[in-house]
């Protein structure tokens, strides 16, 4: 039964969901880095939000870990390339705390244009300093919505709703899209330049950390009003800081900051600044959402390998995954079939379907072929980060869809550019399920890639399967299949043998004394 770990605070629907679906679940919040790392290898799966950190320490330890599942948007607590390289996947719930953090932001606009928090502290401190607090009106103000996504959209809308006028930076908002939203897009100078109060939804990338920078502020409106529910590295603190104590800035609300949990901001009790613990996505509405989605997502990766708002491998829903997965054995067999037999350098691979399968979500079963065929070389690959490694190793991938009708109703072909020319394999399932080599380099062979096996190419002449028989016989190896294949009579021949036993080298150069033997090879699946 796999296990997961739900490391922070999170509704209970996610552990009811987990045990429902077959998982075994373990809540424990609060830990530290060391804490975590001492009890990590327990689990396949691990649930989060904001607070866990999963860094590469982190997943160093994580042996078993198949699945980090963030229950909300940001991922930035997750070092993704290192969970990718460890063959960890990474989801999130992209849309279940959209509207909550939304409002949160709408709501730290309304806070700001009527100093909502130093009112109510000074009102119940018995002040009633009724002409100390003057507000300004929504209504006609320009907001500049830095990123439009999600929640930005959101924004936008509740925005125009209160009779504002929205302009927006987002280098991948459409002109199209701009309109559908009833936004202005414009550049980032001119949204600093325009905007009465600024709003920030992006995430936190190389790109975006620091975009209101100390020179950013300076290009702002006097009198601006930021707000920043997105993320803390969007915003330089000691900048804000300045702007406010210069009053160049009218206000600022942040719920995230650099540096979380933020417990001695410099920016604290300074005059029109107001903050929030990381409370964008903390409604019931909201966790509720999220703990389902994450959990339900979960589950289904682990018990039926259905994938979901991945961040590191593309989407398979739990109905195509029964489907896809007899597929997926195929598909890594011959991925590992070609890796162990091609020898040399490999420029390029091409993962070719025909009939049923071309019908199939094809990435998945590259995926596989790349697992397989990596793994000849390192034990840690597995389908998530076989794409990525062979990104980084400069390997061609290829995908090919024949619609063309062929000798199997289904077939799976995988071609590798070597040195020598292409060489190609290829199989089928038999029953829908059972994985089936059926063409070897040209040669048409029937067999199951299983276990111990031994490959020889050979000169097709009388005897020799007999003189092979008693080599293998009196090394007490145990022959458990048989398959052979040749081009024509007398030509080349092929032949595939499942042992019981593993074949050792001194065995090896004996099979390959033998008269007409070009090539032998022990393989293992
Ligand atoms: N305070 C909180 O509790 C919460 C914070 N968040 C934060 O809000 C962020 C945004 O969430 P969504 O809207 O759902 O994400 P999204 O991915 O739908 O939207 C992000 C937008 O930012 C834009 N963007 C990317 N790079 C940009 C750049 N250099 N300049 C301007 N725009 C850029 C993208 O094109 C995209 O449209 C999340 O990444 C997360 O960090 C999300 C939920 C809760
Ligand atoms: O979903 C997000 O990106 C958030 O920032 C929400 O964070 P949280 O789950 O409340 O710690």
């Amino acid at each position: 039964m796999p296990k997961v770990l739900i490391s922070d605070k999170m509704d209970p629907k996610a552990a009811q969901i987990f045990r429902e679906r077959g998982v075994e679940v373990d809540e424990i919040t609060g830990k530290t880095k060391e804490e975590l790392i001492a009890i990590i290898g327990d689990y396949d799966g691990l649930a989060i939000r904001s607070s866990t950190k999963v860094t590469k320490d982190v997943l160093a330890a994580a042996t078993k870990l198949k699945v980090v599942g963030r229950a909300g948007i940001g991922v930035d607590n997750v070092d993704i390339p290192a969970a990718s390289a460890a063959g960890v996947v990474v989801m999130n719930t992209p849309f279940g705390n959209s509207i909550t953090t939304a409002e949160h932001a709408i709501a730290l606009m309304f806070a700001l244009a009527r100093q909502l928090p130093e009112a109510d502290a000074s009102t119940q401190a018995g002040k009633w300093e009724k002409n100390r607090f003057m507000g300004v009106e929504l209504t006609s103000k320009t907001l500049g919505l830095i990123g439009a996504g999600n929640i930005g959209s959101i924004v936008a809308d509740r925005a125009l709703g209160l009779r504002m006028k929205v302009v927006a930076f987002d280098p991948f908002l459409t002109p199209e899209r701009a309109i559908e939203l009833g936004v202005e897009k414009v550049d980032l100078d001119t949204l600093l330049a325009r905007a009465d109060f600024i709003t920030l939804h992006t995430p936190l990338t190389e790109q975006t950390r620091n975009i209101l920078s100390a020179e950013n502020l300076a290009k702002t409106k006097k009198g601006v009003r930021i707000i920043n529910c997105a993320r803390g590295g969007l915003i330089d603190e000691a900048a804000l800081k300045a702007g406010l104590d210069s009053g160049h800035i009218a206000g600022a609300a942040l719920d995230v900051f650099a540096e979380e949990p933020a417990k001695d901001s410099p920016l604290f009790n300074t005059p029109n600044f107001i903050s929030t613990p990381h409370l964008g996505a903390s409604t019931t509405e909201a966790q509720v959402n999220v703990a389902i989605q994450v959990a339900e997502q979960m589950a289904d990766f682990l018990v039926s390998g259905g994938v979901t708002n991945a961040l590191n491998m593309p989407s398979l829903s739990a109905e195509e995954a029964p489907k896809l997965k007899p597929y997926m054995a195929l598909a890594e067999k011959l991925g590992s079939l070609v890796g162990q037999l091609a020898h040399g350098s490999i420029s390029g691979i091409s993962v070719e379907a025909e009939g049923a399968a071309a019908e199939l979500n094809m990435k998945p079963i590259t995926g596989a072929v790349l697992a397989g065929f990596m793994r000849v070389h390192s034990d840690t690959v597995n389908m998530v980060n076989a794409p990525f490694l062979a990104k980084e190793r400069g390997l061609d991938v290829r995908e090919v869809r024949h619609d063309r009708e062929g000798d199997y109703h289904t077939l799976v072909r995988v071609s590798v550019a070597t040195r020598d020319g292409e060489r190609s394999v290829a199989g089928t399932l038999f029953g829908n399920a059972a994985p089936r080599l059926v063409e070897l380099f040209g040669i048409k062979v029937e067999a199951d890639l299983a276990g111990h096996m031994l490959y020889i190419v050979n000169e097709d002449a009388p005897g020799f399967i007999g003189r092979l028989g008693s080599t293998l016989g009196e090394a007490g190896v145990n022959i458990g299949t048989f398959h052979l294949g040749r081009r024509a009579a007398g030509g080349e021949a092929v032949l595939l043998l499942s042992v019981d036993s593993a074949l050792d080298e001194s065995l090896l150069a004996k099979v390959r004394q033998l008269p007409g033997v070009k090539t032998a090879m022990a393989l293992a699946f």
